[in-house]
């Protein structure tokens, strides 16, 4: 059967009742040559946990394991800090040059672009946002991303690589802020 079209990002987070103000922080124009997707991870840990991982935009190596190291080329970590990503080996990539567009501590909303490096997902941009879940007093993660279709490259084949991407990032950083809780949140 052919693989359903992705969902819009609004629709992930409606299909998670994730408050609409909220989706429209994943709501990205997408050009005629790009794709987008958005995807959900549920964190057995609160939202201040999940956060005080995620926010840390100097350190993306502390749940991102395809990143080998990172550096701040500008700024104090506030929006605007430009970050260089050196990617382990195995990639179609060797580093990233990233600024932070965004970083709300009060609605838990982290968006940071590609604005360089050696690597194909060329115009990379993504918003993170974190919401407490009803029941359980757990987190939803929800992630969506629009990038420019490299030449040579379907639509489709961009949207995986970089789903697949988000969505080991996304289980690393639910693994790291359930660890953080059960450690006593040091
Ligand atoms: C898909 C996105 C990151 C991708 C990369 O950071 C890169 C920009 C350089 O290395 C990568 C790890 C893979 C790649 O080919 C393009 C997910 C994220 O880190 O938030």
């Amino acid at each position: 059967a052919p693989t359903p079209p992705p969902l819009t990002a609004v629709e992930t987070c409606r299909s998670h009742d994730v408050p609409l103000p909220v989706a429209r922080h994943h709501e990205h124009a997408r050009g005629p040559n790009q794709c987008c997707s958005a995807m959900t991870q549920a964190v057995a840990a609160p939202v201040a946990a999940v956060w005080s991982v995620l926010r840390r935009f100097d350190q993306p190596q502390a749940y991102k394991h395809f990143v080998k190291s990172c550096s701040v080329l500008v700024g104090d970590g506030d929006v605007g800090t430009l970050r260089e990503v050196r990617v382990v080996s195995g990639l179609p990539a060797s580093s990233s040059t990233e600024r932070l567009e965004i970083l709300d501590d009060e609605r838990h909303v982290l968006s940071f672009r590609v604005v360089g490096g050696e690597h194909r997902l060329a115009n990379y941009r993504s918003v993170t946002t974190l919401h407490h879940q009803d029941a359980g007093g757990g987190t939803v993660v929800v992630e969506s991303y629009v990038v420019d279709v490299p030449p040579g490259n379907t639509t489709e084949e961009t949207r995986v690589f970089a789903d697949t991407i988000v969505k080991c990032n996304l289980q690393s950083l639910a693994r790291i802020a359930e660890d953080l809780v059960k450690r006593g949140g040091d």
